[in-house]
């Protein structure tokens, strides 16, 4: 079967737990929102394949959980990510201040990452 699309790229959401996600995932992937908050446990995925100057650009995004116990495991998928988005809710000041110590646990183990904002609707 041909290939159904010419790009790949593996991007990692990062960022305090109830910050907006899953949320965020299920609205670009799915164009839905449901504004019930379910922890995720450990990591979960989805993809989207958009077009972009003709090339088919397939987006593999990786749902990390921000409760502190899951970290072990969420840790392994650092290195594997091209891109990581960093979230944190804009009406609670403590998850902007935490990006500092995502974005640290990250340099310890992937040197030059990109960086992308998102600011959650209020
Ligand atoms: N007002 C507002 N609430 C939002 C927005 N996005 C998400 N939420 C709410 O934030 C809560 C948490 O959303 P999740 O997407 O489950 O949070 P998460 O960061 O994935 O949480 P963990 O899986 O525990 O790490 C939910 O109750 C959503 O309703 C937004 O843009 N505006």
């Amino acid at each position: 079967m041909a290939k159904q699309y010419d790009v790949l790229f593996r991007l990692l959401l990062l960022g305090d737990s109830g910050v907006g996600k899953t949320c965020m995932l299920r609205r670009f992937t799915e164009g839905e929102f449901d504004p019930s908050h379910i922890s995720t446990i450990g990591v979960d995925f989805k993809m989207k394949t958009i077009e972009i100057d003709g090339l088919r650009v397939r987006v593999q995004i990786w749902d990390t959980a921000g409760q502190e116990r899951y970290q072990t495991i969420t840790k392994q998928y650092y290195r594997r990510a091209q891109g990581i988005i960093f979230v944190y809710d804009i009406t609670d000041r403590a998850s902007f201040q935490h990006i500092a110590k995502w974005a640290g646990d990250v340099d310890e183990v992937q040197l030059g990452f990109s960086v992308i904002y998102w600011f959650p609707e209020s």
